[in-house]
């Protein structure tokens, strides 16, 4: 699914307007129809409404709203924060088909706020995609005193205040959204740390934009859905045999983080790979042995840490380095022999990420295609400090781009970039997976995909997809809280059962 500026979502609008043909007012009251739906279902009539409009078509969806569900019953009250200018022809028409008994209320002042019980919805439509400015004088007092509600907020399309597609400023006035009920596709700024958390929980309500339009806008944000992780996962052909899965390496381990390496074996093998060795120092050789009997092993000359690759990498399809791998002087010139060799495929984790910040001669001579998968320190110390979350996708972007690889960052809403500078956005995972571990399962996964003949890109987007999938199927049993990195291993053949189920 494509993530379109908010100059875009006008051009969206504009075309389904002239092509479809559909009136302004009349696209206006499917989407509102849209959001009244959402609510109804949501909540009964018993629940008072609280509606607050700007001067925009933001305001005008919210009268819209409010009279649909008075229509139906419920009570409600709009309050429109506007100094008479600037209204939008839509706003004015639904104020005029506003029904009489809805009690309407101008907000010059603070003292015109009501108090707003704790049972109430409050309805956010001030602004949406149109803000050109950060909030000031009565919208950024109405929003600072709506934020101390209670109870709940939901907001329309995006939280007021709310920069679409640039960095709000600091200290400035966002609504705090406790739902936020989006037209057609997300905004990039739900999908970012910085930002992410003003929309609470979103829901993207499809409005019947043109889908000539959607087609062939071209935008570099993209979502990872479940549609296209479907068309990316194969079958396994009913002849196949283990040399068709291919053969993975994975290297890591060091003395007292043996645990990570094991869970990455753990995962790649769950993962649909044909054979797995696994090379760690010797100390992790029973361990290894132990904990994953279906893995070869082969041990380092080093007791506690890596301090040479095998000189023969010819018959792995892939390889993956770094849980807890360390960071010893002996791994950084084992890491730059090996960069002078032929290499198979490379996944790159945590402390492989490390050395390779450390030393710019290795990362010079990164192979290309390499899949590298920091989290977002580990990303600062390859590229610098960045100084907002679209600052951070630049930097991503150049670091592909100079790179020719994909960087995998790691987050609530992970960003896979690719050298191509598209960007595609994960909408799996919860916040128990922000636990130790997770990552090193991620590149088992991502070892195991690679190995098996999928392209960077597909490994990419398959591997963190069904990470968070896994994630959310944990979640679903363990409960957020309890969650730990090994059952993202255990669930993940429920996770690929998920997108199986529906291929069929
Ligand atoms: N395709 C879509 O997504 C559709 C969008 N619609 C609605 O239309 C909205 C966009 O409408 P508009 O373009 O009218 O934008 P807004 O409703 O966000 O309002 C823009 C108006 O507010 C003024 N303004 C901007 N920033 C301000 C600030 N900081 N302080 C004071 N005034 C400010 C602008 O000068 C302009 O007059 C969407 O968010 C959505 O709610 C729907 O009605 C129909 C379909
Ligand atoms: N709040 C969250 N929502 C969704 N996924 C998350 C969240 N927090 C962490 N994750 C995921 O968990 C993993 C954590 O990886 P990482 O930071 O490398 O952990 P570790 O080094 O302990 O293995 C990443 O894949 C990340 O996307
Ligand atoms: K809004």
């Amino acid at each position: 699914m494509k993530i379109l500026s908010a100059a875009q979502t006008r051009a969206a609008d504009a075309y389904t307007i002239a092509q479809e043909p559909i009136s302004s007012i009349d696209l206006m009251e499917r989407a509102s129809g849209a959001v009244a739906d959402w609510l109804k279902q949501k909540y009964s009539p018993e629940v008072p409404f609280y509606f607050f409009c700007g001067p925009g078509n933001n305001g005008g969806d919210g009268m819209a709203v409010a009279r649909l569900l008075h229509h139906d019953g419920y009570d409600v009250q709009v309050f429109l924060v506007e100094t008479g200018q600037n209204q939008s022809a839509d706003f004015s028409q639904n104020l005029e088909r506003l029904p009489q008994a809805i009690p309407v209320t101008n907000v010059q002042t603070t003292s015109d706020l009501p108090a707003v019980p704790l049972k109430a919805v409050i309805v956010d439509g001030l602004f949406g995609t149109g803000l050109s400015r950060p909030l000031e004088g009565i919208y950024a007092e109405v929003v600072e005193y709506l934020n101390q509600h209670q109870g709940t907020v939901v907001s329309i399309d995006i939280p007021s205040g709310l920069f679409t597609d640039a960095p709000t400023p600091a200290q400035t006035a966002v609504i705090k959204a406790d739902y936020t009920l989006t037209f057609e596709q997300p905004k990039l700024a739900f999908l970012l740390p910085a930002s992410g958390s003003y929309a609470g929980e979103w829901h993207v309500l499809p409005i019947g934009l043109h889908p000539e339009f959607l087609a062939q806008v071209e935008t570099p944000h993209q979502l990872l859905t479940h549609g296209l992780i479907e068309n990316v996962l194969r079958p396994r052909s009913r002849f196949s045999h283990k040399g068709t899965f291919g053969h993975a390496l994975l290297v890591g381990g060091s003395y007292g983080k043996m645990g990570a390496i094991t869970m990455s074996a753990h995962a790649a093998l769950r993962a649909g790979l044909g054979l797995l060795t696994v090379q760690v120092p010797t100390t992790g050789y029973t361990i290894l042995q132990t904990a994953v009997p279906e893995a070869m092993v082969l041990t380092d000359a080093h007791e506690q840490h890596l301090s040479q690759f095998p000189e023969d990498l010819s018959k792995y399809q892939c390889l993956g380095i770094g849980p807890g791998l360390g960071q010893a002087e002996d791994s950084r010139l084992a890491m730059e022999s090996l960069f002078r060799q032929k290499l198979p495929p490379l996944i790159l984790d945590a402390d492989a990420l490390n050395l390779l910040a450390s030393d710019r001669l290795l990362r010079q001579n990164l192979p290309a295609n390499s899949i590298l998968t920091p989290h977002p320190k580990e990303f600062e110390r390859l590229t610098g400090p960045a100084t907002d979350d679209f600052h951070r996708l630049q930097l991503l972007q150049s670091f592909c781009a100079e790179h020719d690889c994909y960087v995998i960052l790691k987050g609530a809403h992970t960003c896979i970039g690719t050298p191509t500078e598209e960007f595609f956005f994960n909408t799996t995972g919860n916040p128990g997976m922000a636990t130790g571990g997770t990552g090193d399962v991620l590149t088992g996964i991502l070892t195991a995909l690679r190995a098996q003949g999928y392209s960077p890109l597909e490994t990419c987007q398959l591997g963190v997809y069904l990470h968070g999938l896994a994630g959310d199927i944990a979640a679903e049993v363990e409960g957020e809280a309890s969650l730990i990195a090994s059952d993202l291993y255990k669930y993940l053949g429920a996770a690929f059962r998920k997108i199986h189920l529906n291929q069929k």
